[in-house]
């Protein structure tokens, strides 16, 4: 049990009625969780005002109400606190609540529209090669140390993220290295957390069905290193339009990294083939599993957030050069001469620079067969710019469902073949359904072709009207290949 007053450390009050030393057992921001004895935080949502269901809270057991706006009708035995901010209120009482845990590690956190799984996984792997007892929170997986526990989320929920920390605190972690999704940093998800230091990977044409506008979903990337601690590190991307915006109110300490234009962490690709990379750093030739320019963008942020930790150079580029990587991030599966990459790109921006990367490994006269769609119920603008990209960089397209959640599929995929130009429509298939799209690639390829499978990446499932069936790319493309042996 812990006392109100001390979990409302740091928050920003506006007034109280009641009890300010109350005994409160948990706390809740979604009255279908509150029990006796918890603290009700009411969230003004994005499909519900949260205010709506304090008197359910209430009936619930809850003892104490966190509130931007006073309720017109007050119960007499339960605490009243009204906050500027509910949202920004959860995280700062999630980690008074959980004492504190990110002042008992070194939290990293990366922001950008492409490359942060990849980053904070690798992060997480580095950190493990090198001995440390690390967590990783990434949309793929939240880790601590060696256990894993599954992730719903690019970012969790405020609460959930300081109960995670807390356990890694708990277990011995030292490090832990986290995404922050745009949503997440709007919503103050990430509020109360002390950060050493994040990182900046890149922006481009996304979730603009969520933020608005463009101006609207930087200024979203910019909060996160406006709220950084004076002590704290950040590290952009020089090469990106919007790098140095990111650091226009930053107060610490900040740094860049590129390939391109001058940066203080440089790199140089020497050569990359299907098998790898090799990267001139700090003067020194490495080679790495992962494969093409964006990953010598994420491994070189990578080697500059270790240094910045402390960590020594050359130890850091010996076993970041071990590391595998992300699931469903350029997941290779090489069978009969046949080799299928599964990526979780789902953004114009990714398709191309993946379909590009696979242009820049190519040997000879191997065709490029690229199966793609796009998921329902989320931003429609880029539907045509995504087949557009899929013709452009393919020899043959297959256009498909991705998760199509609410929306009819045939919809989904009329609105992408719009984007199409028609000098490209020979090359496309249009086939609904994501199996057989698969199959129609397998049966298509010949030897030493590359078959992209784009958009799902890791998942292992498809969400269709509500439903989440069993499904993963990277198993289907391997059973069909087997299936079909080519030899
Ligand atoms: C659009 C969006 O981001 N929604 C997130 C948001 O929910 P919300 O505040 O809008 O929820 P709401 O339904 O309007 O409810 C408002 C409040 O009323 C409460 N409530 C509601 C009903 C009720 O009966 N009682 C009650 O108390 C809710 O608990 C909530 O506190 O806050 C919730 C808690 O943090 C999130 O779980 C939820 O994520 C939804 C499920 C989601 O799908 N989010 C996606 C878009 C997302 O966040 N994605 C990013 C990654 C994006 C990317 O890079 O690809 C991520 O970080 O995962
Ligand atoms: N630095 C990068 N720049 C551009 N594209 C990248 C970069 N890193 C990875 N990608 C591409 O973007 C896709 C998504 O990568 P990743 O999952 O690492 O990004 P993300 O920011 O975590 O995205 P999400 O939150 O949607 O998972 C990858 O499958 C890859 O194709």
């Amino acid at each position: 049990m812990k006392v109100l007053k001390d979990i409302l450390y740091k928050v920003s009050l506006t007034s109280t009625i009641g009890n300010m030393e109350v005994e409160v057992g948990d706390i809740v921001f979604d009255s279908r969780k509150v029990l006796s004895g918890t603290v009700f935080v009411a969230i003004s949502g994005t499909q519900v005002d949260g205010h709506a269901f304090i008197e359910t809270a209430i009936e619930k057991g809850a003892v104490a109400i966190i509130c931007e706006t006073m309720p017109e009708k007050l119960q007499g035995n339960v605490t009243y606190v009204q906050v500027v901010n509910s949202s920004k209120a959860l995280g700062i009482m999630a980690s008074n609540y959980f004492e504190n845990p990110s002042e008992k590690l070194k939290l990293v956190a990366v922001t950008g529209t492409n490359g942060k799984t990849t980053t904070v996984t690798l992060l997480y792997q580095l950190f493990m090669e090198m001995g440390y007892q690390t967590g990783l929170l990434s949309t793929v997986e939240n880790k601590i140390n060696e256990l894993t526990i599954p992730s719903t989320h690019t970012t969790p929920d405020a609460l959930s993220i300081q109960k995670l920390l807390r356990q890694m605190v708990d277990a011995g972690c030292t490090h832990c290295f986290m995404e922050a999704s745009s949503h997440a940093i709007v919503q103050e998800r990430t509020a109360g957390l002390t950060f050493a230091g994040a990182l900046f990977t890149n922006i481009t044409h996304d979730h603009l069905d969520y933020h608005g506008s463009f101006d609207e979903y930087i200024k979203a990337k910019k909060k996160l290193f406006d709220e950084l601690p004076k002590d704290a590190f950040a590290l952009v991307n020089a090469d990106d339009k919007r790098g140095m915006v990111m650091l226009q109110n930053f107060k610490g300490s900040g740094h860049t990294f590129g390939l391109k234009f001058p940066a203080d962490f440089k790199a140089k690709i020497i050569s990359n083939t299907l098998e790898g990379l090799e990267l001139e750093i700090d003067n020194r030739q490495v080679w790495f599993r992962m494969i093409g320019q964006f990953n010598a963008y994420n491994l070189l942020g990578v080697f500059a957030i270790a240094v910045l930790l402390g960590e020594e150079e050359e130890e850091v580029l010996m076993q970041l050069s071990k590391v595998p990587g992300a699931q469903g991030r350029f997941d290779k599966i090489a069978m009969y001469g046949i080799t299928a990459i599964v990526d979780y790109a789902h953004t114009p921006d990714a398709l191309e620079n993946v379909l590009k990367t696979i242009q820049g490994v190519r040997t000879g006269g191997e065709q490029v067969i690229t199966v793609v769609g796009c998921g329902g119920n989320r931003d429609k603008t880029k539907r045509p710019v995504m087949a557009k990209i899929a013709t452009q960089f393919s020899d043959k397209v297959i256009l498909t469902s991705d998760n199509p959640r609410d929306e009819e599929p045939m919809s989904i995929l009329r609105e992408m073949e719009a984007g199409i130009n028609p000098v490209d429509f020979k090359k496309t298939l249009v086939i609904e359904d994501r199996r057989e799209a698969i199959k129609t690639a397998a049966v298509m390829a010949k030897k030493g072709d590359i078959i992209l499978v784009a958009g799902k990446g890791h998942e292992t499932y498809q969400e269709i009207k509500g439903v989440k069936y069993p499904f993963d790319d990277r198993q289907v493309v391997a059973e069909l290949l087997n299936l079909l042996n080519k030899d």
